[in-house]
């Protein structure tokens, strides 16, 4: 974006930051986490907008990917997509953008290949590569349009739920960087642990310096999906130290500014780790399916719990998506614990199909807190 693009933007958004916010009609992510009476179990669910709905695929045929991020009105649009199809049954929406606009801002070339996904041109391979990331990230300048995304959909929005924001870890947008794709096992990445772990520990830095000031939003979910492919050793070693600084600056800065914004973390794969979290600051954890409700519920007694039926589930008939939410709820409890899935949606998954989900997740839930 130019400058006059970016001094355009903002004029055109000042109005909007000038505005109060509608308040909330739908609070009860933030009652769970209180504590508070319910009367179901809330939900939302990772990548709830997006190429399942057709809705999505209609738009995105005429626009490129990172044009739909960048561009607040169409973030805007794709984020209520599933508001508006789904209505009551959803309690919060998740802005519409994706973990790579961290590495984008941090000076990498960063493209969605059709049939690919994410890919760097120019992945970081050699710790001189480093001295090609933007020194000192301004991320108001390169990250302002999500920030505008986040102020025009909670005016959209009009109290209906709230509105999440995110970002990739620092180890998982790493993993990206140095690999320049998805990977099946991250070895370019891990090898940097071992081989360069000072310069390991420079990159998840300067990551991390971004993230925090980047996260923002009324709830806000930090992704470390590639945290799986860690051992507990370098799990301790180059994850945690960094999640927990994100988590305290943010709960810092917004606690100053008379905020409480609970702040939820995927650290996928590393079922290793849910005693660890359990003791942070973080409000969520969300839990991937390969855990057991139950007993992820006895190691994390206190924490509000979030997921986690295998997407997959959704290519089930009803009746199986119905016997699958009893028993995830029946392990989780209906008490500190906000339903959604252990994953993202799959482009093929059936729109109606994720409708089965939520309203069995509502009427088991509220049969449950009667
Ligand atoms: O619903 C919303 O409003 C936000 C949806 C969202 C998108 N990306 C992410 C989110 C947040 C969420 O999950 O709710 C976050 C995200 N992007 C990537 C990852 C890492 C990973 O998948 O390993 C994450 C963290 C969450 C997670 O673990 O899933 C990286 C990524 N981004 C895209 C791809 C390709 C793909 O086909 O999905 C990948 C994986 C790369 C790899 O490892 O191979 C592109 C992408 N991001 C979003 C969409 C929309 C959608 O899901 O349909 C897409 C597809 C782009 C398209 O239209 O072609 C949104």
């Amino acid at each position: 974006m130019s400058p006059p693009e970016k001094k355009a933007r903002t004029e055109k958004y000042k109005a909007l930051y000038d505005k109060d916010f509608p308040p909330l009609k739908n609070k009860l992510i933030f009652q769970v986490i209180k504590g508070e009476k319910i009367h179901k179990v809330p939900v939302w669910i990772m990548r709830q907008a997006g190429r399942y709905l057709p809705e999505y695929r209609k738009g995105r045929a005429n626009n490129e990917f990172f044009k739909v991020c960048q561009t607040p009105e169409l973030a805007c649009e794709v984020t209520l997509q599933p508001i508006d199809r789904y209505g009551d049954l959803l309690d919060a929406s998740i802005i519409f953008s994706d973990i790579m606009v961290v590495p984008q801002a941090m000076g990498l070339v960063c493209e969605m290949v059709p049939g690919k996904g994410p890919t760097f041109p120019e992945p970081i391979r050699k710790p001189e590569d480093l001295k090609r990331l933007t020194d000192k990230v301004n991320v108001d300048d390169s990250l302002g349009y999500v920030f505008d995304a986040i102020t025009l959909t909670r005016q959209k929005l009009d109290g209906r739920v709230p509105l999440f924001g995110f970002s990739g870890g620092p180890w998982t947008l790493m993993a990206y960087m140095i690999e320049g794709s998805g990977s099946k096992t991250y070895s370019k990445a891990k090898a940097w642990l071992y081989n360069h772990p000072k310069d390991s520990k420079v990159l998840l830095q300067k990551i991390t310096d971004v993230i925090i000031p980047y996260l923002v939003g009324q709830l806000i979910q930090l992704f470390e999906s590639n945290s799986g492919e860690l051992s507990p050793q370098c799990f301790t070693e180059f994850v945690m130290p960094y999640i927990i600084q994100i988590v305290d600056k943010v709960k810092e800065k917004t606690e100053a500014l008379g905020y409480n914004i609970p702040v939820s973390i995927f650290a996928r794969g590393s079922h290793y780790a849910i005693e660890e979290l359990s003791k942070t600051k973080f409000d969520i954890i969300q839990v991937d399916w390969t855990m057991d409700p139950k007993k992820t519920r006895e190691t994390a007694k206190a924490k509000v719990l979030q997921g986690n039926a295998d997407p997959s589930l959704l290519y089930g008939s009803k009746e199986t998506i119905y016997q699958n939410v009893e028993k995830m709820i029946e392990g989780f409890g209906v008490k500190k614990y906000i339903a959604n899935l252990g994953h993202g949606m799959y482009p093929d998954h059936d729109p109606e199909h994720l409708k089965y989900y939520l309203e069995a997740i509502r009427d088991v839930s509220s049969k449950k807190l009667k």
